[in-house]
């Protein structure tokens, strides 16, 4: 089996975050793995308090998972310090995995922060190296190059840019855009694109989370950059197609539909397999 690691932030309502990239990892038959660097007190409607692990324990954990077992894939979401980032560096550094792919966190779906906004320059400086692949929604995309974006041509020039600095390949994601759900790889030769009709619902509470946790689970099941971030379109897609309306806000995707779909999983009583 493979193993996939998950270094991000604890989202105790389970929609995002760590809990979000194991029901992925789960959902994509390889083994999950976490580490926390964050516990978040939030729900879909709001983010109550943040504490943050120390770094000594970020390293720790990290040290406890790479000692005993070999990592074909790791995820990083939620780095909500430059103290936490430049732990999380150093192992990367140390430990140098395959399969690195980072969301750069910065809100959560109601806007509240997750982010401390004068560590943008450490994410560009410190973590923004280690990416096989970065994943920005618009709005970070926009913080990390410093342009506007308003059209596909503007995804692409914050693309570019964002490659520039240093990650091997970038994905824009268009979910905060107007129209289709565009998201637009590149990897430093040329541009993938990855549409899906947008889907009218509120529930989409950890949609950055799960898709980055696709894209690792696929790399570290062997696909190409592009058929992962394809695949792993699909499989958020269909997420979001089928989300709950769990919560009073922005409801979580529904990481396990086509696993249930076809009934095999839910065992009402005994003997009955609905
Ligand atoms: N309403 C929607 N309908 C269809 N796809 C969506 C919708 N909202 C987001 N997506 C897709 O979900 C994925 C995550 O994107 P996004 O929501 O922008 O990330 P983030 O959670 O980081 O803000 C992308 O593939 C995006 O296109
Ligand atoms: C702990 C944690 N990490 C990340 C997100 C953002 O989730 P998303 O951008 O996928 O909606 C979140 N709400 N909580």
């Amino acid at each position: 089996m493979k193993k996939v690691l998950s270094i991000a932030g604890s989202d105790c309502s389970g929609g995002a975050g760590i809990q979000a990239d194991l029901k992925t990892f789960s959902a994509h038959g390889v083994f999950g793995m976490s580490v926390i660097v964050s516990v978040v007190a939030e729900n879909t409607s709001r983010v109550i308090a943040i504490q943050d692990i120390t770094p000594d324990m970020i390293e720790k954990q990290i040290d406890a998972v790479f000692e005993d077992i070999e990592v074909d894939a790791v995820k990083i979401g939620m780095l909500s310090t430059e103290p936490c980032m430049k732990a999380v560096a150093k192992k990367l550094e140390q430990y140098k995995p395959n399969n690195v792919v980072i969301d750069p966190v910065m809100y959560a779906k109601n806007g509240c922060p997750l982010m401390d906004p004068n560590s943008i320059d450490a994410l560009i400086q410190v973590i923004l190296p280690y990416a096989d692949l970065l994943t920005p929604n618009i709005p970070e995309a926009e913080k990390i190059s410093n342009i506007e974006i308003i059209n596909t041509e503007d995804m692409k020039t914050a693309a570019k840019l964002i490659y520039d600095m240093g990650c091997k390949n970038v994905l824009v994601k268009g979910g905060h855009a107007i129209g289709d759900a565009l998201d637009i790889l590149y990897s430093g030769k040329e541009f993938y694109y990855f549409e899906s009709q947008r889907i009218d619902t509120q529930n989409t509470h950890g949609t950055g989370c799960t898709f980055s946790s696709a894209i690792a689970s696929n790399l570290a099941l062997g696909m190409t950059m592009p058929a992962a971030v394809d695949q792993a379109k699909e499989y958020i897609t269909t997420a979001i197609k089928h989300s709950l309306n769990i919560g009073k806000g922005n409801g979580p995707t529904h990481h396990f539909y086509d696993l249930y779909k076809n009934g095999l999983h839910i065992k009402k009583s005994e003997g009955d397999l609905c």
